[in-house]
């Protein structure tokens, strides 16, 4: 199989190369990224000399190029990774968002058609549903009610992505996710902000009171539901893929400083995220019914693995901590944190 992965060098895109690479020895991967900020190529630098591995620098929104890779590499499936993904970016700075997330989409998806590409994968998230009260969960027929920027990007790619299954018959699936963590994350979101901050005793800023919840997968969990969906996924169906493991932020805050022995006091509470999600949960029953899938990771292991890794990879981190992310961060804080 020859597998298009867009934004393969991100977080999850990665460790799907990853994945595919060591598990299907006779696959071609792919790995088309623009590498923007959160795109790194160190995320695959153990693989990068495996012969199935090509990297091609470049946008989804690039219809050309796209139509060039699809020839040139002879693809059959297109799994996308790309898109600008942080919440918190997306509230600043919208205009990105849509046309990463919703024109980027709709690029491939009419390279895919127009070059008779077999399946089309799309990864989505849990976001798309809007927020929870308490109790429930998100199952595959809740209704779209996004309430980011970054959400509602994905859910206009998620219906484009059903538009063309309907129209034109294309052979779709989405996958919708809950909050990964794991290694390579991008020290912007919560679990590997947190860890790095610890670790340089900066303060850790938790929005509002910490209450809020979010179900935590662990990203090779995530990566592994992936691959059932693109070997065993029934055409036209979206897959929710959940950790089954709900936590709110202040608890996550506080084992990553227990478990690195830092002072509570380094927990900051800091004004809240404008329209802040109170809770994602996920029914898992659908992917474990229909491809008997369930997640493998605790996450006292998951988190304790990844903690490991932050530590042990210092120099992955703390160079995008120390380049134009900073300025961005300290922009963003900079006042809730000192002032
Ligand atoms: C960065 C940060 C976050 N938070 C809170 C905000 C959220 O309630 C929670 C997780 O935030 P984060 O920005 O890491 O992730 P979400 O906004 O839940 O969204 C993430 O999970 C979904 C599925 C995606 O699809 C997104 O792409 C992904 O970014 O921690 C804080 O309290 N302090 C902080 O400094």
């Amino acid at each position: 199989m020859n597998i298009l992965v867009t934004g393969g060098a991100g977080f999850i895109g990665s460790n799907f190369v990853r994945l595919m690479l060591n598990k299907y020895p006779d696959y071609k991967i792919v790995n088309y990224d623009k590498l923007t900020y959160a795109g790194n190529l160190e995320n695959l630098k153990d693989v990068e000399e495996n012969p199935n591995y090509v990297f091609e620098k470049g946008d989804i929104c690039d219809a050309q190029m796209v139509r060039e890779m699809l020839k040139k590499h002879q693809i059959q499936v297109i799994v996308n990774f790309a898109a600008e993904t942080h919440v918190d970016r997306s509230i600043h700075d919208p205009a990105i968002f849509t046309h990463t997330n919703v024109y980027g989409t709709q690029t491939l998806l009419d390279a895919a058609r127009q070059n008779g590409i077999e399946r089309y994968i799309q990864i989505s998230t849990d976001e798309v549903y809007g927020s929870l009260g308490e109790t429930g969960f998100f199952t595959e027929k809740t209704h779209l009610s996004p309430n980011s920027p970054y959400a509602a990007s994905k859910g206009g790619a998620d219906l484009l992505v059903k538009a063309y299954y309907e129209t034109y018959g294309l052979n779709v699936n989405i996958t919708r996710c809950s909050n990964n963590y794991g290694c390579y994350h991008f020290p912007e979101k919560l679990i590997p902000l947190m860890i790095t901050n610890a670790l340089d005793n900066l303060p850790l800023p938790v929005y509002g009171d910490g209450s809020n919840v979010r179900d935590w997968l662990h990203v090779s969990d995530h990566v592994s539901a992936i691959d059932s969906v693109l070997h065993h996924g029934k055409p036209g169906e979206i897959y929710n893929i959940g950790g089954q493991n709900e936590r709110t932020n202040l608890s996550i805050v506080e084992m990553i400083v227990g478990k690195l022995n830092k002072p509570k006091s380094l927990i900051k509470f800091v004004k809240d995220r404008v329209g802040h999600d109170r809770r994602y949960a996920i029914d898992p029953a659908k992917i474990e019914r229909e491809l008997g899938w369930a997640p493998k990771y605790t996450f006292e292991q998951g988190l304790e693995e990844t903690i490991k890794w932050y530590v042990e990879n210092e120099s992955w981190w703390r160079r995008i901590k120390s380049g134009a992310y900073l300025e961005y961060y300290v922009k963003q804080y900079g006042e809730a944190l000192h002032g």
